[in-house]
């Protein structure tokens, strides 16, 4: 058995953003219009901290505006609303994103949905989610949205293909599955109530998962040339005890054995994410102002 491509996601979002780029300059250029991306943060998490700092210096190399609100973890939900409220009203803002997981306190149904949907760049408002259900043009989830151009790049086109997706969440699972759909293929979502998930999963020419829980899917249960994308990112502690290291939902090293091609973590889905925010980005700043969306 040869050993599977790798889905390079960090070379594939650097060629994405390469070309946001041009955009960017040819819409400054042509019509002095500066996209710009804001990104709330309630709380302290380090993690979130490190993602936020990731998105706001590639979005200011890809000629953006980026703007970030940092507020304390016990921010009431009258002052966060009053903050979307704020950055809805902003005309140098055309895309937000409020970092997720909120804290507890905080409803982020009502906080997402507070969001102007022409501005929901990570299309989590529910008006984007139905009409994305819907076949109409929206804002497309980022995670969602770069695992298909990685799908179709490798694949060409989908239509007819077995598509198991495992994981139902809001985020990631239930638009991959809206997307895959769209793309005709046949779409079977899986999580932790499916009864006989190796079997499901070993049906699939597309797997694609997102659950999070660190290489729960082993190379047994994928199909042989089958394309595997992996969405996990689970910081797992490292085999000497020192320190942490991510890993995917996939078994990489069995996994790539039996695989045609996959992707790796770090290095595949998660740069994309990012790649895909900026472009949602550039395409709402297009819509905001009348101007032709690129394709990229
Ligand atoms: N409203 C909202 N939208 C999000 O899109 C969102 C969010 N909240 N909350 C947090 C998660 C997480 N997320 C990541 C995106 C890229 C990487 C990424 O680029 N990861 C690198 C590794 C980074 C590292 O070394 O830690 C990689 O996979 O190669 C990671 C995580 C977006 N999220
Ligand atoms: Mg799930």
């Amino acid at each position: 058995m040869t050993q599977a491509s790798l889905i390079d996601g960090k070379a594939f979002s650097a060629d994405l953003r390469g070309r946001i780029a041009t955009h960017v300059a040819r819409l400054k250029e042509e019509h002095g219009i500066t996209p710009g991306l804001a990104v709330v943060l309630v709380g302290e998490d380090p993690a979130s901290q490190v993602y936020v700092r990731s998105k706001g210096k590639q979005t200011v190399e890809a000629g953006m505006a980026s703007f970030e609100h940092k507020l304390p973890a016990d921010t009431s939900e009258e002052t966060l609303l009053a903050k979307v409220r704020e950055l809805n009203e902003d005309p140098a803002v055309h895309g937000i994103l409020v970092q997720l997981p909120l804290p507890k306190h905080l409803d982020s149904d009502l906080v997402i949905n507070s969001i102007d949907v022409a501005k929901d760049v990570d299309g989590f408002h529910i008006s984007n989610v139905g009409l994305l259900a819907t076949g109409q043009k929206s804002l497309v989830p980022c995670t969602p949205l770069g695992c298909i151009m990685m799908l179709k790049a490798e694949l060409g086109d989908l239509s007819g293909k077995e598509a198991v997706v495992i994981g139902r969440s809001n985020i990631v699972g239930k638009p991959m599955a809206q997307l895959l759909l769209a793309e005709s293929c046949t779409v079977t979502i899986a999580h932790s109530r499916t009864a006989d998930l190796a079997g499901t999963v070993r049906r699939a020419d597309i797997v694609v998962a997102a659950v999070g829980r660190p290489q729960m899917v082993p190379g047994e249960w994928i199909k042989p040339g089958a394309t595997v994308i992996d969405v996990g990112i689970n910081r797992v502690p490292k085999e000497d005890g020192e320190g942490h290291r991510l890993v995917g939902d996939v078994d990489f090293a069995s996994a790539k054995e039996v695989a045609g091609a996959i992707t790796p973590v770090p290095g595949g889905v998660g740069p994309m994410t990012i790649a895909c925010l900026l472009s949602n980005t550039l395409t709402a700043c297009c819509r905001a102002n009348g101007i032709p969306e690129p394709e990229l």
